[in-house]
């Protein structure tokens, strides 16, 4: 299963002294069935079994359906997904660790929509891809601002 190989690949990297942006979502099919919470959670919890120490994980949320097709999860889907998963680790592993853990948005992050997405309580920053190529990526660096 490919999140249980993800997760490998997590702890790997951990053991051998490396940090890690382990990247989640879900694909649309998955969505439009309602799933998206059930496939985040199972992707999160394969994660969570190989690491030890949280100080150095970042969470990525990444949709598949918004990765690099410009259509890009709103404001409200992107905090859905994000605060579910600060529950679930609170829950999970702790709330020391659900307090502190970064949780990154990425998928068609623009320079455009960042600042909006920035707003969202449990949207601590974003992994971005085409964008970071583009002179608006000083305007995702500076969403927070
Ligand atoms: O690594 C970046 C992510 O996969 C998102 O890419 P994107 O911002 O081009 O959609």
């Amino acid at each position: 299963m490919i999140g249980q190989l993800v997760a490998e690949k997590v702890g790997h990297a951990l053991d051998e002294g490396l940090k890690v942006i382990a990247c989640i979502g879900e694909l649309l099919a998955e969505r439009e069935a309602g799933k998206t919470t059930d496939v985040v959670f199972r992707q999160t919890q394969a994660i969570a079994a190989q690491v030890k120490d949280w100080s150095r994980v970042v969470l990525a949320y990444e949709p598949v359906w918004a990765i690099g097709t410009g259509v890009t999860a709103t404001p409200a889907q992107a905090q859905e997904v994000h605060k579910q998963l600060r529950e679930w680790v609170k829950t999970n592993v702790s709330a020391e660790v659900a307090d502190n853990l970064r949780i990154i948005y990425g998928g068609s992050v623009t320079g455009g929509n960042a600042k909006e997405l920035a707003q969202e309580a449990d949207v601590d920053g974003f992994l971005v891809g085409g964008a970071s190529l583009k002179p608006e990526f000083v305007q995702i660096v500076n969403a927070k601002v």
